[in-house]
């Protein structure tokens, strides 16, 4: 489980997350929404550990995460085009490899295997040998997702990660999303800038607010008017 207490981050005077409090079970897809500036990527970085909170904690089945337990996928995948698509989610062992090997582009066997499974998970087995620049905005994204869990994280993040794409296509790459978190019972959190892209696939809604978790409920008890109101607050 990701326990999240008292999470508290300013940019200088102004608080961009405050008083952050919630528990996410493996499994489950939870879709992240409020409005622009409410502070949603703030708290998944710092989940992540690319930003560091002021105050508060956060644990994963109790402790203090490791940098490789969550990983977090960007709004462009932050790709590299010149790369195939297995060279890009081989990059994703970072930091569980020795430096020397991943300069050199060195990987195991099996590291390579895991890959391509990793590719298959997201329905790019048949494209691993792609240079990244030629895929389409969703396989990009897919690929990014390859990439996050050959990071062998315990809880998948993603921020935005459809907002550049078509809406058949964004369910596309959310329904993979969803998928890969409940076959590999990863905690699944992902930020969402048009919530109706969610249903179907978030088992649960955190909302923020100017900061503040203003829901957070099962899918199931959430309607059209809970969500509405995460962005009138
Ligand atoms: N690096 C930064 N320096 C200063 N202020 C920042 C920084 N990053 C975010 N903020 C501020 O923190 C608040 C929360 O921003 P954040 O990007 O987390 O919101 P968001 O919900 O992800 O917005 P969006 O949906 O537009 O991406 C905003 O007021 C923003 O201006």
């Amino acid at each position: 489980m990701l326990s999240v207490a008292s999470l508290e981050k300013r940019y200088g005077d102004a608080p961009a997350v405050r008083g952050i409090d919630f528990d996410l079970e493996p499994g489950d897809l939870t879709v992240l929404i409020g409005r622009s500036g409410a502070g949603k990527t703030t708290l998944l970085r710092c989940l992540d550990g690319l930003e560091r909170p002021d105050s508060g904690t956060v644990r994963l089945d109790g402790t203090r995460p490791d940098p490789t337990d969550i990983a977090l996928v960007f709004q462009t995948g932050a790709l590299i085009d010149g790369k195939s698509a297995l060279e890009t989610v081989l990059d994703g062992a970072l930091g569980r490899e020795p430096v020397w090997r991943e300069l050199l582009g060195w990987h195991t066997a099996g590291e390579k295997r895991a890959a391509i499974e990793r590719l298959h998970a997201v329905g790019l087995a048949g494209d691993a040998a792609r240079r990244v620049g030629d895929l389409s905005g969703g396989e990009r994204q897919r690929v990014g997702i390859a990439r996050a869990l050959q990071q062998e994280p315990r809880a998948l993040l993603a921020d935005e990660p459809v907002a550049a794409l078509d809406p058949a296509t964004a369910r596309s790459v959310l329904e993979r999303l969803a998928a890969v978190v409940c076959e590999r019972n990863l905690v699944g959190l992902v930020s969402l800038h048009q919530p109706r892209l969610a249903g179907g696939v978030a088992d649960r809604y955190l909302g923020l607010s100017d900061g503040r978790v203003t829901l957070d409920a099962p899918a199931s008890d959430v309607d059209e008017a809970r969500i509405a109101a995460v962005y009138d607050d």
